[in-house]
């Protein structure tokens, strides 16, 4: 099993989880639990998946002021989750508190959960973001900003599109992780995704992990799509 590849469990319901991960034959290692999964069954979907063996990122974005970042990470970090993630634009002082919550949180004796910096959304343009929320300069000069910022506040990596793991790793130290969803099998919708491509390319473009949803969850074939994916990645091609 591959640990790379993290699977999004973006559903309502705790048997929506239940039953794709039975059609995927307990091949996932790794999976996200994100706001839609989490509003709707809290945290005790996230000490089920643990039960099960899995790991979890749990994806909830945080972008707060600096106090409240470091409180929701101090009672995050109580649920055993693998990884979690804060948005980079919430500044450096706000993720050096969350790290600090994060540390504080977790019971004596265990590993602290990655913590990742959310770059640019992959759903984000560069025509978006200049025009929106007027970021002006080229969205990947963005993204690097914000990976090494990320990187100074003492973060495990960034989520990105894996298009910018090249730059990202340029501008950041030895071991920062890239983190990337925008993944899309050969001839699946791109969706409201924007910064895409496959998980063979991703990882050719150096990426750590990769995250993926509906390429999976919503094919037709669960089971196929992912055995499919898991042979074009190891045969690179
Ligand atoms: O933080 C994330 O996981 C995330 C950041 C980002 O920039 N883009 C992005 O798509 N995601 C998440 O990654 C998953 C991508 O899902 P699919 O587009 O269905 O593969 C979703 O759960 C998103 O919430």
């Amino acid at each position: 099993m591959d640990e790379r590849i993290i699977l999004a469990l973006d559903f309502q319901t705790k048997d929506e989880v239940v039953n794709c991960l039975a059609s995927l034959e307990n091949q996932v290692r790794y999976v996200k639990v994100g706001l839609e999964l989490f509003y709707a069954e809290g945290s005790a979907i996230v000490s089920l998946l643990k039960e099960q063996g899995l790991k979890v990122f749990v994806d909830l974005k945080i972008h707060d002021i600096p106090n409240t970042a470091k409180g929701s990470m101090k009672s995050l970090a109580k649920h055993g989750a693998d990884m979690v993630n804060v948005h980079v634009a919430g500044g450096l002082a706000m993720m050096e508190a969350a790290r600090e919550g994060l540390e504080q949180g977790i019971s004596a004796g265990s590993t602290s959960p990655l913590l990742i910096g959310v770059t640019m959304l992959t759903s984000s343009s560069q025509q978006m973001m200049n025009e929106q929320i007027l970021i002006p300069g080229r969205l990947e000069e963005t993204v690097a900003h914000y990976a090494s910022l990320a990187s100074q506040a003492g973060l495990d990596g960034v989520v990105a599109s894996p298009l910018e793991v090249p730059i990202i790793k340029q501008v950041t130290r030895t071991n920062f992780l890239t983190v990337t969803p925008g993944i899309r099998t050969v001839g699946s919708a791109f969706g409201d995704q924007t910064r895409v491509t496959t998980p063979v390319k991703a990882f050719e473009l150096g990426t750590d992990y990769i995250v993926i949803g509906r390429s999976i969850t919503q094919a037709e074939e669960p089971a196929k799509a992912w055995a499919d994916m898991m042979k074009s990645i190891r045969e690179g091609k």
